[in-house]
């Protein structure tokens, strides 16, 4: 149904020291954790909109807040790659139909050579933008979930969060928040988070597949609380529906 174009630079490792999933604990917390968040979340979402230039020149690291004010998708990136002092590295994707269970494409980092180090020195934002085509179908699922893969360095991850944001044009079409919860250092680790994609009308889905790759996605990573990675993707639909 699909074939992602590029971010192609992750090695696949088989020899790990350590293998966990990354499931958020936090809802488990005393002091009605599920209930104060959701709130804290809403106040977030509530403050007023913010440009990506705004957030350029703030002084201070850029926060999840921050990016939920934004309205439309970026034009370039909001944190430098070397932010990521955590070493994270994802190494595998795959996303399904939760409703069928169909595969709809798996990506592996391949192994990394001396050339990719090169090309990687020469242009600073390989492996942050991916371009993906998915048939018109795909437009019409309900639930998809997103498998990650991921491995991280020396150092814990604290509250490591991601918030994804997806736009056709200038339209929000819906903000996803998902937590990964602490990972331990040098750890390996795979979770999947649920997609639940918004109601599309007719019309907008016809647009969407008419104009190829004015459909955007924005990736924020956080590691409490601070911007540490943020990728991009567009996408196109066409072909067999
Ligand atoms: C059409 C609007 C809802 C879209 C939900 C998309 C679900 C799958 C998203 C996969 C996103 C991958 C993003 C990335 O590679 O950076």
């Amino acid at each position: 149904m699909s074939a992602p174009k590029a971010r192609g630079d992750a090695p696949v490792a088989d020899n790990v020291s350590a293998h966990g999933t990354a499931a958020p604990p936090r809802d488990r917390k005393p002091g009605g954790g599920v209930l104060k968040r959701l709130k804290s979340r809403r106040s977030q979402a509530d403050r007023g909109p913010v440009t990506e230039e705004e957030l350029r020149t703030q002084s201070g690291a850029i926060t999840a807040e921050d990016v939920l004010g934004l309205r439309v998708a970026t034009r370039g990136y909001l944190c430098k790659p070397e932010d990521n002092i955590y070493n994270i590295d994802f190494v595998r994707f795959k996303i399904r139909d939760l409703e069928t269970g169909t595969v709809l494409f798996e990506i592996a980092k391949p192994p990394q050579t001396e050339d990719d180090e090169e090309n990687r020195e020469a242009d600073a934002n390989a492996g942050r933008f991916v371009r993906y085509q998915f048939t018109p179908a795909f437009l019409r699922l309900r639930t998809v979930g997103a498998t990650v893969e991921f491995t991280v360095g020396n150092r814990p991850l604290n509250n490591f969060r991601m918030i994804e944001r997806h736009y056709f044009r200038d339209h929000l079409l819906k903000s996803f928040d998902f937590d990964f919860g602490f990972c331990i250092p040098n750890s390996r680790n795979t979770c999947e988070h649920i997609y639940e994609f918004p109601q599309l009308s007719e019309s907008l889905v016809r647009q969407m597949v008419e104009c190829p790759y004015e459909t955007r996605s924005d990736s924020f990573y956080f590691v409490e609380n601070r911007l540490v990675m943020h990728n991009k993707a567009d996408y196109a639909y066409k072909g067999a529906q």
